[in-house]
């Protein structure tokens, strides 16, 4: 076929991408239209303001494109598309704003951005705690924090800083951290690395930065340095690749939460994180918390604990469990949870995002 005729065609089809997505931007301007007249309607409901991201909503679009797409286009490809048009579409609702522990360039930038596309505004933050702080003082709409890694475990500024927090948690995501690289690193990405490290830069001396993208601004203003960091972070800096992949294990996934006021409603697949403390004097008491799970046939996704920081040799338990904060049978194991606790805190309810290669 002539190639001016196969122009032609994308010309003539791309006229109507351009209707169709503003057909789909004014119904997302209506459908923020009625979230605002839900909550004037029912002043007495939880919900106190108006949320725009819905990471339930969203799992199902994507889920339904995939289903549909049978190429030529690759399913990443579109969702990466979508990924805009959501992101365009948030932003005509309400504008947003999303921290993130930083700087820019950092894993949790790229997290971010994978989750909300281009349209929010994004804040660097260069703490954890800053974030958190961030969305208790209503500064930032959203936050977005590292949570754990496949090979590291818990990020533990994170959960220590639940453990005073405000904020509940609204979503999930993951990200494969991959390209690792040098010798100024955040701890977290020292831990992933320490057999190559040990193996190829034995003698090197290796410098902790506040976060893998600080390390690379480092490495970049400094002769014969270099950095741990992202392929992102090496573009950003303008650093030379020396090496990548040097992670120990080859499957480095990286887990963050979305932080906000509140969490969502209920899916058909949601997760929950919830702290509790214990009196230790009583024996016992752990697995008497622990098997109300097993009584109501809840599955536990993750235990961890951390020290009170009120007291020396107390802790705190951090357990994510399947299931809804709002599900009646999540209620009620909550409830008789909190007879063999002295204290329980819902940090909140998400749609269970894994990967299904994770599962
Ligand atoms: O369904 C909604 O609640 C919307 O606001 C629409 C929409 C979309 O564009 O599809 C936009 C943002 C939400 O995070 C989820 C979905």
């Amino acid at each position: 076929m002539e190639l001016p005729k196969l122009r032609q065609d994308i010309d003539n089809i791309d006229t109507k991408l351009v209707n169709l997505l503003n057909e789909r931007a004014r119904i997302s301007l209506n459908i923020g239209k009625a979230k605002k007249e839900a909550i004037t309607i029912n002043p007495e409901d939880e919900e106190k303001e108006t949320h725009v991201y819905i990471p339930g909503r969203e799992k199902q679009v994507f889920e339904k494109l995939q289903r549909l797409n049978y190429g030529p286009l690759a399913s990443e490809s579109l969702c990466a598309i979508y990924r805009e048009i959501m992101s365009a579409s948030i932003s005509l609702q309400k504008a947003i704003s999303i921290s993130y522990f930083g700087p820019e360039g950092s894993n949790t930038h790229q997290a971010a951005r994978e989750r909300f596309g281009e349209s929010v505004q994004y804040l660097p933050k260069l703490s954890i705690p800053d974030v958190f702080d961030a969305v208790e003082h209503g500064h930032s709409t959203y936050g977005i924090i590292p949570f754990e890694n496949s090979t590291f475990g818990s990020v533990v500024t994170t959960l220590d800083r639940f453990i005073s927090s405000k904020v509940q948690i609204r979503a999930e995501t993951y990200l494969q951290i991959s390209s690792l690289k040098r010798v100024y690193s955040h701890p977290q990405a020292f831990g992933q690395c320490q057999k190559w490290l040990d193996h190829n830069l034995k003698t090197v001396e290796r410098v902790e930065a506040g976060s893998t993208s600080q390390a690379a601004q480092l490495a970049a203003a400094e002769p014969n340095a270099a950095a741990i960091a992202n392929i992102g972070c090496a573009q950003l800096y303008g650093l030379n690749i020396l090496e990548r992949n040097i992670e120990d294990s080859q499957n480095n996934i990286t887990r963050f939460f979305v932080i906000g006021t509140s969490s969502d409603a209920p899916t058909i697949e949601d997760k929950t994180f919830i702290l509790f403390t214990l009196d230790h004097r009583q024996s016992g008491a752990l697995c008497d918390a622990l098997k109300v799970f097993k009584d109501y046939d809840i599955n536990l996704t993750k235990i961890d604990t951390r020290p009170s920081l009120m007291r020396p040799w107390h802790y705190v338990f951090f357990i994510e469990f399947q299931g809804h904060k709002e599900q009646e049978e999540v209620k009620k194991a909550l409830n008789e949870l909190n007879q063999y606790c002295l204290d329980v805190v819902i940090l909140g309810s998400y749609p269970n995002q894994k990967p299904v290669s994770l599962s």
